[in-house]
Order: C-alpha cells, then structure tokens, then sequence
C-alpha cells in the first residue's frame, strides 16, 4: 500500500506525544513494514508559523491535549492551516483523567472542515499537567496494549474496506464552554493570569525558554515572561532543578480539588465506526 502515515501532535509534557507515535508506529507496522512515519511535532511556536498540507495518498494521526475540555484555543489558528485535501485522518486527545468533553469532536469536525476524511478517533488518559499524581505514569503499560490494539483495527479498517467509512466520535454539539475550575466559595476562579515563578534553585540552563511552548520566558532572564502562560506544565515538570511553581491560592485549590474528585482511573475510548 503506497501511503505516508504522518504523526502529528501538541506536547507540553510528553504524553500526547507518547500516545500518537504509539498509534503512528503500529499502524504502520499494520499497514505494511516499508512505511516510514513523517513526525510534525507542533509544540514549539516556530513550528506553527508554518502551513502544512497532505494528499490522498497521507494517513494522519494527530494529537492535543485536552484543555478545559476542548481543543486548546491557542492552537485552533495552526490548526486550520492545515488542508487535508482527502487525506485519511485519526484525531486523538489526551486528557488528565477528568474528562475530555467535546475536545474529540471538536478536533474532527476541524480536521472535516479542511478536507480529511475522519476514519477513527480515540480519547487517551495522560498524567495530568497540573499535577505528579493525578494519573501518574499514564499512558502507562496498559494503555499502551490498547494503544497497539487500536492501531491494528486501524489498519485492518484501512487495508480491509474499499470504501473507507467516516467516524462518529463523542461529543455535544454545539460544544459546551470551556471547563471553568471553582474557588473556595464555590464561584468561577479565572487562572489564566497566573504564571510560573522561579526559586533559587534555578541555575539558569535555559532549558524553560527553550522548551515553553509559547515562547513566552525570556532568555535573558528566564524568571520573566514576555508573553502569556497556558499552565502547560512544560517548565514546571521538565526543569531539571525543581525551580519553577505556582502559588497563586485558585490555581492550587483546583489542583487539589481534581486530584481528590478524579482519582479513579479512567479508561481509553476508541471509535472506529
Ligand atoms: C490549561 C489546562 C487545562 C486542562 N484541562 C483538562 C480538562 O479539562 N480535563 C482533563 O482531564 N485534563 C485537563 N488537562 C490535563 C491535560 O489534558 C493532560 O495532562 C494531558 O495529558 C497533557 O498532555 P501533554 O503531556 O501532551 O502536554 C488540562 C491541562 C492544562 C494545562
């Protein structure tokens, strides 16, 4: 089978990314062991200055994390620059085990509007970005044997139907609004201004500004920000002397509260029809 299987995705902290190559390299190892896999990771800013575009001859497996129960709103500019142009497409969100919401549909009807067609999609659990136990380790071992089981149905969908039929995935349409977290008394916190601060421990490697998806700490004094926070985790989680926290009260309330309501482990969901 002459395709290109395209793995594409958004990975503040590496758990989208786990999810989609998984998927990417065992449809391909489904489909036909010649098939090489073409990786877009998108996470960086530079990296979304620039159009992409597939053919009918690309599979894509794309990958986002699941913000406020939707597709991350700074994403959904890039994201429409991408056309399909008949392309086989495979949406997948990652969530921190509260719940994905109408993030699923939302990344489909996307990727329908530009001209793939939608063959199977998938909702996976990863460690939440807010958090070290909040589905600590996932996608883990368990979930990756879903991972590789979903691939093959993948495949078999692919290698198997001649006329290959579009998905149904989850969702509400109109899409509900954005998850709001509660303060103490119970009324809508709004976290989006707060941002990281830096303690001594940092030893100004550079690595955060580096690595911070919007581009937002400064190089030159990685405790500043020229730009906004989307409390990705990036910093926090991948600083490799524990510098950088949140203390804002809201932020850190919240992350309690869903670390205490959404302890039970969660499981994949897989649409393939
Ligand atoms: C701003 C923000 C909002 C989030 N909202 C949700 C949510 O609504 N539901 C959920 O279960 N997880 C939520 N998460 C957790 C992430 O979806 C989850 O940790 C994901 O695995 C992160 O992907 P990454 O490792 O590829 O960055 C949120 C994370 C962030 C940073």
């Amino acid at each position: 089978m002459n395709k290109t299987i395209n793995a594409m995705y958004f990975s503040a902290t590496d758990t989208t990314k786990k999810v989609v190559s998984g998927i990417a390299w065992q449809v391909s190892e489904n489909i036909s062991t010649e098939i090489a896999i073409n990786t877009i990771d998108f996470t960086l800013p530079e990296v979304r200055t620039k159009p992409v575009s597939f053919t009918e001859e690309d599979i894509l497996i794309i990958g986002v994390p699941v913000y406020a129960g939707r597709v991350p709103n700074i994403l959904l500019k890039y994201l429409n620059t991408i056309t399909g142009n008949g392309a086989l497409a495979i949406p997948v969100v990652v969530y921190g085990n509260r719940n994905y919401d109408d993030a699923l549909i939302e990344l489909k009807d996307v990727l329908q509007l530009n001209g793939f067609k939608v063959i199977a999609g998938g909702a996976f659990i990863g460690e939440h970005s807010f958090s070290i136990t909040l589905a600590k380790n996932r996608p883990d071992e368990q979930d990756m044997a879903i991972i590789d089981d979903f691939a093959k149905q993948i495949g078999k969908k692919i290698t198997t139907q001649e006329e290959i039929e579009t998905v149904v995935v989850k969702g509400t349409r109109p899409y509900r609004k954005h998850y709001v977290p509660k303060t103490k008394d119970g009324s809508p916190a709004d976290i989006r201004k707060v941002v990281p601060k830096t303690n001594s421990n940092c030893i100004d490697c550079k690595l955060c500004a580096n690595l911070c998806p919007m581009g937002s700490i400064d190089a030159e004094d990685v405790s500043k920000l020229n730009g906004i926070c989307i409390k990705c985790g990036a910093c926090i989680k991948k600083c490799p002397t524990q510098a950088k926290y949140y203390d804002d009260q809201n932020y850190l309330r919240h992350k309690q509260e869903l670390e205490i309501e959404f302890a039970s482990r969660r499981e994949p969901e897989l649409f393939l029809t």
